[in-house]
């Protein structure tokens, strides 16, 4: 038997991995995290790049954001550092918190306003407060997040007290892959 037609009967049998499912595929929710991830890459933010993403009962995407400036206002005019605390009112003009729009409130946006009855919201940072208004309003019925580095603070335990308020469950996520490798060049 010559060697092709040796490979392609052992292609054929049934002991071949070509023949099966893939085992070590994506799981739901690492995708949508890692499309989180991905979009984090795109913030300008020196200190925390956040990424969120939106898919709905059928698990498809419905949007994807990351926190940054509004449209327009320039990553290069308007300010990335943080005003010291019990700063003047100048130096607070000069606090990126006065201008970046969160990564969940860009993934909302950018739904144009289609209904989000129901969906799901997976996000690289627990939502803040004002976040989670939205949240809420929009009617998304549960968030997946990986941090909760800011937990301790008033604006996180305000949004957990809304959130626990009206039913919008929030859980950690933890991935089933610790690494998820993107090569360009892979064929
Ligand atoms: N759930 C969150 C929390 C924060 N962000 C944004 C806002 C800032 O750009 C950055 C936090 O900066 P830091 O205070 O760590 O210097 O992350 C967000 O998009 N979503």
């Amino acid at each position: 038997m010559s060697e092709d037609a040796a490979q392609d009967l052992e292609a054929q049998t049934s002991k071949s991995p070509e023949n099966h499912k893939r085992k070590d595929y994506l799981h739901w929710d690492d995708y949508f995290m890692a499309t989180s991830l991905l979009s984090a890459k795109r913030s300008k933010d020196p200190v925390t790049q956040v990424g969120a993403c939106i898919v709905d009962s059928q698990n498809r995407i419905v949007a994807i954001g990351y926190n940054g400036f509004p449209r327009n206002c320039s990553d290069d005019v308007f300010p990335w550092s943080k005003a010291p605390k019990r700063s003047k009112k100048d130096d607070l003009l000069e606090d990126k918190k006065m201008y970046v729009v969160h990564a969940e409130a860009n993934a909302i946006l950018n739904t144009k306003g289609m209904s989000l009855s129901g969906t799901r919201l997976y996000t690289t940072l627990f939502p803040c407060n004002e976040c989670a208004k939205l949240i809420i309003q929009v009617g998304i019925s549960q968030v997946l997040y990986l941090s909760d580095k800011y937990a301790h603070k008033p604006k996180y335990l305000a949004s957990k007290r809304m959130l626990d308020a009206v039913g919008v469950e929030y859980k950690r996520h933890i991935p089933l892959k610790k690494t998820i490798t993107i090569d360009f060049e892979e064929d």
